[in-house]
């Protein structure tokens, strides 16, 4: 059996898979630097600086506008803020990508569970899911603070591996970035790999994940195949 053929649930990365969030992360950021009277930053760099948490962004941020390396006890008194800010602008500006809540639907009534598994904090992960109205199609949700490492760790991977008690090679992960596909190739699980993301301006593909889709509707097409596999297989 191929290994697209032994899934028996799936994994979704947040930012730049299911949301494009990055437009109000930038606000945030934005205003945070603004805050503090610094040097403001672009879209276009949030964009590459997304992928390690929140804390890791802003360390990204104040790295740049300052030119130097960032002193924890700045950050410490900047990410309050940024947080506060983010709250504020958590959905303002954001959207589903295309086919999202379609495909999401689908493969949640053929009966696959879901999770999110993100490195964005637990606390915006829920009512960003909330607000665009998705939060029941997931059984499982961590936030990059959930556990005790993030992604490209794969201890949230090993970790729904454990709470759904299934074997490696039945979980699919599904993301944007690098961070996505070392966690699943780390946990030894099936991955796919979205080019329309953020992966800090790379090529997805460089990651080697199982799969490359361009549109989120591409996952179905893979998933739906393996799924017609099987039932040749059980004919
Ligand atoms: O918050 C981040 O830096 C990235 O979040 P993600 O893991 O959902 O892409
Ligand atoms: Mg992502």
């Amino acid at each position: 059996m191929s290994r697209w053929g032994k899934l028996k649930a799936i994994a979704f990365d947040l930012d730049g898979t299911l949301i494009d969030s990055v437009p109000d992360l930038a606000a945030a950021t934005q205003a945070t630097l603004s805050e503090f009277e610094l040097p403001s930053c672009t879209e276009a760099q949030v964009r590459s600086w997304v992928g390690n948490g929140a804390e890791m962004l802003m360390r990204r941020a104040l790295s740049f506008v300052l030119d130097r390396e960032v002193e924890q006890s700045l950050l410490d008194d900047v990410m309050p803020r940024f947080m506060h800010h983010y709250q504020e602008h958590l959905q303002r500006y954001s959207k589903l990508y295309p086919n999202v809540l379609a495909v999401l639907e689908e493969l949640s009534s053929s009966g696959y569970p879901l999770a999110i598994v993100t490195n964005k904090p637990h606390r915006f992960t829920i009512p960003l899911l909330e607000a665009f109205n998705i939060d029941h199609l997931f059984s499982k949700v961590l936030g990059g603070d959930s556990l005790d490492r993030m992604k490209p760790d794969p201890l949230p991977l090993t970790h729904l591996l454990s709470h759904w008690q299934l074997e490696s090679d039945q979980l699919l992960m599904v993301g944007d970035s690098k961070n996505d596909i070392l966690a699943a190739k780390a946990a030894g699980i099936t991955s796919i790999g979205l080019t329309y993301g953020y992966n800090y301006g790379e090529d997805i593909s460089l990651s080697s994940p199982d799969a490359v889709c361009e549109q989120f509707s591409e996952i179905l097409t893979l998933v739906n195949n393996s799924v017609k596999v099987l039932e040749q297989e059980n004919v």
